[in-house]
């Protein structure tokens, strides 16, 4: 009702200036649009479900996460296919890694430190109500 859309409308507020803040990062420029399939021809062979920060940011703007874990999923998505597709030791793979991890740990640590649980959980009640 009312209420529950209020709290959806504050998630997606709060999910689109959480992927604003990664896109403009410039450690991320690697992660903002789709990989490039005809550079990286072997790219959808290794990745099965490729994920982008401008990706994530449309599909916020699309009401497509009524929940932070559904945000999360395609979130972590970006940071994990990093990993899977360069595991090599070599000076670029492992650039990229860190760069991953890095995505990984500034994300979950703006969330720990800014949205309630509380919050999350009136999410998932409605979800669930629906
Ligand atoms: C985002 C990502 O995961 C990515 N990984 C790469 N790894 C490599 O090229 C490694 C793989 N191991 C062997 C040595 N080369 S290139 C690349 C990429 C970065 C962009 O800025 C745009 C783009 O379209 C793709």
């Amino acid at each position: 009702e009312e209420q529950e859309d209020k709290v959806l409308q504050a998630l997606r507020l709060y999910l689109r200036h959480l992927t604003d803040r990664l896109v403009t990062d410039r450690r991320f420029q690697v992660f903002k649009r789709p990989v490039d399939t005809t550079e990286v021809m072997d790219y959808l062979q290794v990745i099965r479900s490729p994920m982008d920060l401008s990706t994530l940011q449309a599909n916020v703007d699309a009401n497509r996460y009524s929940t932070l874990a559904e945000f999360v999923l395609d979130a972590d998505l970006i940071w994990r296919n990093a990993l899977s597709y360069n595991p090599n030791i070599n000076p670029m793979d492992r650039r990229i890694r860190q760069r991953a991890h890095a995505l990984n740990d500034t994300m979950h640590f703006f969330i720990r430190d800014e949205l309630s649980e509380d919050f999350e959980r009136k999410c998932e009640d409605i979800k669930a109500s629906r």
